[in-house]
């Protein structure tokens, strides 16, 4: 089994034991009483480039990244240094992410929020509403085309939004023929581990313009940012290189202003 088969494993029989402790209906009551998600395709697609800026405990490339004993207080820094969205990794076992912590970030920040995790089933979109989540992570590679468009309208038709996680120029087909309109290019081959960071530069400029463009891994400072820029991001996804800085707010202002600085290229 490659690394994504395993996530996807233990995602499951987690997944199996919260079903049988809270039922579809109650998760649905909750997902409809909670307050209406915000406009996460609007955040991502203002004037230079987004960031979005992870909760990130752990990874099954680096093990321990960060100890995040209070994710709000991460995510209002995140914030305050002028994040667009925060995405929050609540996969538990190699992420070391609960839904308890989207809870406390939603509870925090007024911008919108990713759930991010590896969603395989309707179950987890409710509970993603019911959190509280603007946006939802579907990652191509790990569902069949029926699953990856039915997961989408679901999505949407929630009111959230789906970022739409590929890797290759196939998965981006899948992607563009699911409805995507915000898709991530991540640079990070999830079967292997490895960051290639012209992944995006090959993938991003075959996407149709209306679509939000999200470079996915691999920003360590601005130099990547501007890398992303050029190739056509509006938006990049960063979890190591904002969560192990020791000022995770200079850290996301400093990539914000390269973001919306005049001199950053970007394609016409
Ligand atoms: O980060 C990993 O090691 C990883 C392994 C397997 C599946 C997913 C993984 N990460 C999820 C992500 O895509 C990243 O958290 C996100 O793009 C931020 O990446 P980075 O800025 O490089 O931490």
């Amino acid at each position: 089994m490659n690394v994504l088969e395993q996530i996807i494993t233990e995602v499951r029989a987690d997944l199996e034991r919260r079903q049988s402790e809270v039922p579809i209906e109650v998760v649905r009551e909750r997902a409809e009483a909670a307050r209406p998600p915000l406009d996460g395709y609007a955040a991502l697609s203002g004037g230079g480039v987004g960031v979005i800026a992870e909760v990130k405990r752990a990874s099954p490339s680096k093990g321990a990244l960060a100890d995040i004993p209070d994710p709000a207080v991460l995510a209002a820094e995140y914030a305050a240094g002028g994040a667009s969205v925060i995405s929050v990794l609540t996969e538990r076992s190699y992420f070391k992410g609960s839904l308890d912590d989207l809870d406390a970030v939603r509870a925090k920040v007024s911008i919108p929020v990713l759930r991010k995790d590896f969603v395989v089933s309707p179950y987890q979109v409710l509970e993603a509403r019911a959190h509280g989540a603007d946006l939802v992570l579907l990652i191509v590679a790990a569902l069949d085309q029926d699953t990856l468009v039915s997961l989408h309208e679901r999505i949407t038709g929630l009111g959230m939004t789906a970022l739409v996680e590929v890797h290759t120029e196939y998965e981006a087909d899948r992607a563009m023929r699911a409805g995507a309109k915000v898709i991530g290019v991540n640079a990070r081959d999830l079967t292997t581990l490895q960051v290639d960071r012209s992944v995006f530069e090959r993938i991003a400029p075959g996407l149709p313009r209306d679509v939000v463009k999200v470079a996915e891994s691999g920003v360590r400072g601005t130099r990547d940012l501007i890398r992303y820029a050029s190739a056509g991001a509006d938006a990049v996804l960063v979890g190591e290189g904002v969560v192990k800085q020791k000022s995770p707010r200079d850290a996301v202002r400093e990539l914000v202003t390269a973001g919306s600085h005049p001199a950053t290229p970007r394609p016409i």
